[in-house]
């Protein structure tokens, strides 16, 4: 099977896609890997979703809310940055936001004075370290490769660091089967009350919410679609009664099931 993720190779992302697929292409952007899978140019897409010092990766929560896809897997990963140069004497750090938000107090406090310049992905910034000497980039640590130095390991700033990443594929694919689902609900309606009527469908048929997170419309200020994890699967009776629900709470809105799936743990 073939699956698009974000790239060049050497990226977090395609370490995660080797788990579920041989042959991986890739593209600069999380919305372009969405949007290759619900036009059917790929079987499967590997997104990043959230990180566990970041935080959600917005792009992609907005990506999956907006496009005909499912989830039918999801993989954690621990991330370990490296920072990577050609020698010590650099005076700019590349790497992709998340990368250079997960290492923030490192470089505060070991390189004060770089300057920090975000790019497409963490291969892209080590890219940018082997033709620039003015460069670092903060990457995995393999990248380096021969023509690089490994100026120091381990830089992010919880040792714990972790990415989830969603594997995607079309909608055909979605899944009652799985541990988890996850689910987008766009009430279209403000009320004292909504927000609780939402965590009741699921309190009160003891399904646990692992996720809930607010993300503009776009429609108008302060109004907003939920993406829900709920660690339940589609096949269950109570997640068809919480679903049925959330569909009655959304009924001037939209909601989106985009599957149930299970967690896979991946090392590298
Ligand atoms: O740039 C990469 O290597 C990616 O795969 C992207 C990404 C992200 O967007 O969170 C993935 C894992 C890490 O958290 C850092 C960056």
């Amino acid at each position: 099977m073939q699956a698009v993720t974000l790239g060049p190779a050497g990226t977090y992302s395609h370490r995660a896609a080797r788990a579920v697929a041989d042959d991986v292409a890739f593209r600069e952007s999380v919305t372009s890997i969405v949007q290759a899978v619900a036009d059917g140019t790929f079987e499967r897409g590997v997104v990043p979703i959230e990180n566990s010092i970041e935080g959600s990766v917005t792009e992609s929560l907005d990506a999956v809310a907006n496009s005909e896809v499912s989830v039918v897997q999801e993989i954690v990963t621990p991330i370990r940055h490296a920072l990577l140069a050609q020698s010590a004497n650099f005076d700019v750090v590349a790497s992709h936001s998340q990368a250079l938000a997960q290492c923030r107090s490192y470089l505060e406090e070991n390189y004060p004075d770089a300057k920090l310049e975000a790019v497409a992905s963490t291969a892209r910034g080590v890219e940018r370290a082997r033709a620039d000497p003015s460069v670092a980039g903060i990457g995995h640590p393999d990248n380096a490769g021969d023509d690089l130095e490994i100026i120091a390991e381990d830089i992010q700033d919880q040792s714990s660091n972790a990415t989830r990443f969603l594997v995607i594929g079309p909608e055909s694919a979605r899944s009652d089967a799985g541990g988890k689902s996850s689910l987008v609900v766009y009430p279209n309606a403000n009320y004292p009350g909504l927000l609780l009527e939402l965590l009741e469908a699921f309190a009160e048929r003891d399904i646990n919410l692992s996720r809930i997170e607010s993300r503009p419309s776009g429609n108008r200020l302060g109004d907003y679609l939920f993406h829900i994890d709920a660690d339940a699967g589609l096949y269950e009776e109570r997640m068809q009664g919480a679903l049925e629900a959330v569909e009655a709470i959304a009924k001037n809105g939209w909601v989106r099931v985009l599957g149930s799936y299970d967690t896979r743990h991946v090392l590298y």
